[in-house]
């Protein structure tokens, strides 16, 4: 792979990641949950431990969305007819991001409370 090729494919990989922030909903809440998290870690001065913690859970929700919503297009793609399998692909795909969101509360949780509570 030459140069130009690498650069080309990072460009397609941010124009997925502005494509999917621009159409999806959910990506807009994650990325809005993100910077929160984010700005409260900047705030609580939070462990170097907590920011490796903080900063793998983002990025697991965001790519996990990202994931989640190419499987939902390439979905799209093949039929927009109601099909079980659509439906199964749809739905084990969104249930992924919502095992890991759901974790992450959990996490913001465990990282943030000692620091809201002193
Ligand atoms: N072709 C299909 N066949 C059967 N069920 C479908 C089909 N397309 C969507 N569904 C059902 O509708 C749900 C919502 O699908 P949709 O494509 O609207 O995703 P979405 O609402 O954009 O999802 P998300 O909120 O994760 O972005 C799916 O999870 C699935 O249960």
């Amino acid at each position: 792979m030459n140069r130009s090729s690498l650069t080309r494919s990072f460009l397609y990989a941010i124009q997925g990641i502005v494509a999917c922030i621009r159409t999806e909903r959910n990506m807009r809440i994650h990325c809005t949950a993100a910077a929160a998290a984010a700005a409260s870690g900047i705030y609580f001065h939070i462990t170097r431990e907590e920011w490796l913690v903080l900063l793998l859970t983002i990025g697991g929700v965001i790519s996990l969305e990202l994931v989640n919503t190419a499987v939902e297009k390439a979905v799209d793609l093949v039929t927009e007819k109601p099909h079980p399998l659509a439906k199964f692909a749809k739905d084990a795909a969104s249930g992924a991001v919502l095992v890991f969101a759901c974790l992450s509360v959990v996490i913001g949780i465990l990282i943030f409370a000692p620091y809201i509570r002193t």
